[in-house]
C-alpha cells in the first residue's frame, strides 16, 4: 500500500516521519503543502499511482474535492487541545478558537473541563473567517486559535495566531484509519477488476470514446482489431452516436465482415459513446464467403458525379434512368449478362443516393447458402440478422437466380414483414422470367424487388463505347504495371469492336490487361491485339437468341441478321465479319 502525507506545515511532518519509522508494510512518502499547493501534490501522487491521501484540516478538504482515491485527515484530537489550552491556561488576553464544527464541539468540552475561558466560533466555509476575525478584533479579542488559514488571516490583522497542531496521536490514528480503508478499499478493486477480465476475454472488441474522440476504455479484443479497422470510420460512428443515438452498421476489416453496435454511456455525468465491433465468421469459423462491404467515403450524395459515359443510345438511355431511380427508395433490380457492369451500376446507384454515406452490403447468392441466409435475415424474421446492421443502407443481391427456393421464401417473407429494411439493389444474369414460368423462382419475390427495372446492354452491342473503355483500361494497366501505352492504333480498336464480348467489360478488361501487358511499342497494333484474342473465341451456345431449332440454313440465317443487326444494318462490314461477299450477303437476306 502506497500512502502519501502531506503535511501542510513543516512540524507536521516532523511528527508524520517519526510515526512512519515505526510502521511496516506501508510505503509512506511525506511531502509539505498547503492548500492550493497540497491539492497539486495530491493529485501528482494519484497519478503516480498513491492509494491513499493523509492530510490535515482545509488543505484535506480541498484535495477531497479533486481527486478519486481516499483521503484520510489527521484530526485535532482531544490531546493536541488539551496541549494548547494547558499553554494559554494562565493568559489574561481575551481568547477565542474559530474552527470547523468538529473542532468547535470538542473544544467546548475541554475547556469547560479545564475551566479555561475561550470563546467558540464555528465557521462553515473558508470566506467567513475574515469577517468573524474583524469583529472579533473589534471586540477585543488578542488570542486567535484556529487551523492554518485562520492563523495566517489573524496574524494579518495583527492579532495573535495559536496554531491547532495535530500531534503524534492524532498522526498515530490517521495511519490507523488509512490500513482500515485499505482493507475496505482493496475488495473493491479487485471486484472491479473481475467484471475487466471478463471484458479483455470477450471475442468483441469494445472500445468507449469521449466526445472529444479520445479514447477512453478499449478492452483485449479491440486492442487487436485496432489497428485494421479504419479509425476514421470509428470517430464517424461515434460522432454518429453522440448526434442520433444509437445505431448499427456493418463494415469490413482484411476481409472478416464485422457488425457494429454503437450506443451511448453515462459515467461519472459525462457521455461516453461505446462501440462493440464483432466479426463474424461462418459456422466453419471461417471468413464469410459471398459477403463483403463497402465503407463509406462520401457523406453527401454524389448527385453531380461524373456516372461512366456513354456514346451508346442504350446505355445512355440506362445511365439517365439508374440516376433518376438513385433518388428514389425503392427497390431496384439491374438485368445484365456476365460481366456487363451490374455491380459498378449498383454501386454508383448508392453512392448517388441518400444513403451514401452508409455501407454498401454485397450478396453473391451463388456462394452464400441456407445457412448463411439464415444468419442475413435473422432467426426470426425480427431484424436481428446481419442486414438489419444496414437498415440505413444499401444491400446488393447479385446473381440473384442461384438463390435457393426456400431462401427466396425466407427473403420474400423477411422484405414482407420487417418495416425498416435496407434498400435492395438486385442484379440476375440469366432470363429471370424464364425462372420464373418454370416455378424456379418467385413470382411475387421477383415482383416485390422490381419495383424498378434496369437494362444494362451488352458490350457487343454498345460498340461505340468501346473505345473509352480501352483508354481507361490502357491508363489502369499503365499505371498497375508500370508501363507507358500512349494509346491504340484504328485497326487494332477495329478487331476490339468486332469482337463478340460474351463475357462483356470483364472480358474486354482481361484481354487490355494481357495486351498491355506484352505490348511493346507506345501504340497498340492490331497483331497484338489479334495474338490474345485467340484464347478469347466466344463460347458456342453464348447467345441463346439465335435460335438452334430449325434447318442449318433457318440457323445460318439467324446468325446472319444478327451480325447485320449489330453492324447497324452496313453491308460491307456484315459482309467483312462473317467472311463473304456483299452481293452473297444480300442475296441470303433476300431469301429470307
Ligand atoms: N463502364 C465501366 N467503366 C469501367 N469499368 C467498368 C465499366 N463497367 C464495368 N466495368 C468493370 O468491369 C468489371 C465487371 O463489372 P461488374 O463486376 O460490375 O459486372 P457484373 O455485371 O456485376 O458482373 P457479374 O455478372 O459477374 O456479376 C469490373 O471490374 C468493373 O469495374
Amino acid at each position: 500500500m502506497k500512502v502519501v502525507a502531506i503535511a501542510p506545515y513543516y512540524g507536521l511532518k516532523e511528527i508524520i516521519q517519526a510515526v512512519i519509522n515505526e510502521i511496516e508494510d506501508i510505503v509512506v512518502e511525506v511531502v509539505i503543502g498547503d492548500l492550493e499547493e497540497g491539492v497539486r501534490l495530491a493529485k501528482e501522487a494519484e497519478l503516480n499511482g498513491a492509494d491513499i491521501i493523509i492530510s490535515r484540516g482545509g488543505t484535506a478538504e480541498l484535495i477531497q474535492k479533486e481527486v478519486k482515491i481516499p483521503v484520510v485527515e489527521i484530526e485535532v484530537s482531544a490531546y493536541d487541545l488539551l496541549r494548547i489550552f494547558t499553554l494559554i491556561r494562565d493568559s489574561t488576553e481575551k481568547k477565542a478558537i474559530v474552527g470547523f464544527k468538529n473542532v468547535i464541539e470538542s473544544a467546548l468540552t475541554i475547556s469547560n473541563l479545564l475551566e479555561v475561558e475561550v470563546s467558540a466560533y464555528t465557521i462553515e466555509y473558508e470566506e467567513d473567517v475574515m469577517p468573524k476575525l474583524l469583529q472579533l478584533q473589534k471586540e477585543g479579542y488578542q488570542i486567535i486559535i484556529g487551523d492554518t488559514i485562520t492563523v495566517r488571516n489573524a496574524e494579518a490583522i495583527g492579532l495573535n495566531g495559536l496554531l491547532l497542531t495535530s500531534g503524534r496521536e492524532s498522526v498515530i490514528k490517521a495511519f490507523e484509519e488509512a490500513v482500515k480503508i485499505k482493507q475496505v478499499y482493496t475488495p473493491i478493486t479487485t471486484k472491479e477488476l473481475i467484471p475487466k477480465t471478463i471484458l479483455d476475454q470477450h471475442d468483441t472488441a469494445i472500445i468507449v470514446m469521449d466526445k472529444k474522440l479520445h479514447i477512453f476504455y478499449k478492452n483485449k479484443f479491440a486492442e487487436s482489431l485496432y489497428k485494421d479497422v479504419v479509425r476514421r470510420d470509428m470517430d464517424k460512428w461515434v460522432q454518429e452516436v453522440f448526434e442520433n443515438g444509437e445505431f448499427r452498421t456493418l463494415a469490413e476489416s482484411e476481409g472478416n465482415l464485422l457488425l457494429v453496435s454503437a450506443y451511448l454511456l453515462y459515467f461519472d455525468k459525462e457521455e461516453y459513446a461505446c462501440l462493440e465491433l464483432s466479426l463474424h465468421e461462418n459456422r466453419e469459423g471461417n471468413k464469410q464467403k459471398g459477403i463483403q462491404v463497402i465503407s463509406p467515403l462520401h457523406e453527401v450524395p454524389l448527385h453531380s458525379m461524373n456516372w461512366f459515359s456513354a456514346k451508346n443510345n442504350l446505355m445512355k438511355d440506362t445511365i439517365t434512368k439508374a440516376k433518376a431511380f438513385s433518388l428514389q427508395n425503392e427497390n431496384v433490380w439491374i438485368f445484365g449478362e456476365l460481366g456487363a457492369g451490374k455491380e459498378r451500376l449498383a454501386y454508383l446507384i448508392h453512392l448517388s443516393s441518400e444513403r451514401s454515406s452508409t455501407p454498401l452490403l454485397i450478396i453473391d447468392c451463388e456462394l452464400t447458402d441456407s445457412d448463411d441466409w439464415s444468419e442475413l435475415l435473422g432467426s426470426e424474421r425480427n431484424g436481428d440478422g446481419i442486414i438489419s446492421n444496414n437498415t440505413e443502407g444499401t444491400v446488393y443481391l447479385k446473381k440473384i437466380e442461384k438463390l435457393a427456393l426456400a431462401d427466396q421464401k425466407a427473403l420474400l417473407e423477411y422484405v414482407q414483414q420487417v418495416a425498416s429494411h435496407p434498400r435492395l439493389i438486385i442484379s440476375s444474369r440469366e432470363k429471370i422470367k424464364q425462372q420464373v414460368d418454370q416455378g424456379e423462382f418467385l413470382y411475387d419475390l421477383y415482383l416485390t424487388l422490381s419495383t424498378l427495372k434496369l437494362m444494362l446492354p451488352p458490350l457487343r452491342e454498345r460498340k461505340e463505347d468501346i473505345e473509352r473503355l480501352v483508354k481507361l483500361f490502357i491508363n489502369k494497366f499503365n499505371y498497375d504495371y508500370g508501363k507507358e501505352i500512349a494509346g491504340i492504333r484504328v485497326g487494332a480498336l477495329e478487331v476490339l469492336q468486332n469482337h463478340v464480348w460474351s463475357r462483356n467489360v470483364d472480358e474486354l478488361m482481361q484481354v487490355m490487361k494481357e495486351v498491355i501487358l506484352i505490348a511493346e511499342g507506345p501504340f497498340i497494333n492490331k497483331k497484338e491485339i489479334e495474338n490474345v484474342l485467340v484464347k478469347y473465341q466466344a463460347p458456342f451456345n453464348f447467345d441463346s437468341t439465335i435460335p438452334l431449332k430449325g434447318t442449318l440454313k433457318d440457323i445460318e440465317l439467324a446468325i446472319i441478321k444478327r451480325v447485320f443487326e449489330e453492324e447497324n444494318k452496313n453491308h460491307s462490314r456484315t459482309a467483312n465479319r462473317l467472311g463473304i461477299n456483299r452481293s452473297t450477303l444480300w442475296r441470303k437476306l433476300k431469301d429470307e
